[in-house]
């Protein structure tokens, strides 16, 4: 195995331990879109599978979001051994189209999550796997505090009551520039992103902007995250509390 995808698979692993994602008989389809972030993930839990004490089922779900060449990744899961099932959608018409949102990328995610757990379920499928890692949940964090008021970000285990599906995130302590390297190591053929808004979003800022922080402030990512696993730490201001304060 490649040095690369130890590592990838050790922070994995940490996370699926840590936040307790998997367990014996599940059956888990990872979301696979065709960008480096899924395939990594795919990798990652294949691998994972192999030496797992916990016995699972594996396959793929990729949703064509029109007119997009997938033949890599069908490769892919034909090299990893994974059932691939792409399944096609009118997402894309529907969000610019009929629509035509002026902030196409909440409501696309959104469509995208749906259908990818419904075709979860209807694949007997109880878990979903997204490639989300640790820049992601960061990047969220702040985009939740900056631009909705809110402290949060999402979580890396989830369970959906509409579709009796848990959505698992297993790559939340992995880095990006991580998985950057490992689809350059391991020559990733990544899909063309057909989204119109692609890199020119409210996230490529905050990404930007925490590359900045970052490099005025070398601790800056590194305590955000630790902020995140610190439930305990966490202050806001409560009114009906602070207001019995004596
Ligand atoms: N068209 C799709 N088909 C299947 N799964 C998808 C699709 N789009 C997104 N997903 C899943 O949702 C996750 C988050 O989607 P998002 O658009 O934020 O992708 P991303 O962070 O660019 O990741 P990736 O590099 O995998 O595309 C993806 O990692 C993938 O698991």
């Amino acid at each position: 195995m490649k040095n690369i995808l130890q590592k990838l698979l050790s922070k994995s692993r940490k996370a699926i331990q840590d936040f307790n994602l998997i367990q014996d008989g599940d059956k888990i389809a990872v979301g696979l879109s065709g960008g480096k972030d899924s395939m990594a993930l795919l990798h990652i839990l294949k691998s994972y599978q192999r030496f797992s004490p916990e016995k699972f089922e594996l396959i793929a779900i990729c949703l064509q979001m029109g007119g997009v060449d997938n033949s890599s990744l069908h490769e892919l899961c034909k090299e990893l051994d994974v059932e691939l099932h792409e399944i096609p959608t009118d997402i894309k018409e529907v969000v610019f189209d009929i629509r035509k949102e002026k902030n196409p990328c909440s409501l696309c995610a959104k469509m995208r999550r749906g259908a990818l757990n419904d075709h979860a379920v209807r694949l007997g499928c109880n878990k979903v796997a997204l490639g989300h890692h640790k820049d992601d949940a960061l990047e969220t964090l702040l985009m939740s505090m900056f631009y909705e008021g809110r402290v949060s970000s999402f979580s890396p285990k989830s369970y959906l009551d509409r579709t009796g599906i848990t959505v698992i995130r297993p790559m939340i302590y992995v880095e990006e520039y991580m998985i950057i390297k490992a689809a350059e190591e391991m020559n990733f053929k990544i899909v063309k992103n057909p989204c119109p808004a692609d890199g020119n979003t409210k996230r490529q800022y905050i990404k930007e902007l925490i590359v900045r922080m970052q490099d005025e402030m070398p601790d800056f990512k590194k305590n955000i995250f630790i902020a995140l696993n610190n439930p305990e730490q966490a202050f806001l201001w409560d009114k009906e509390k602070i207001s019995k304060v004596k």
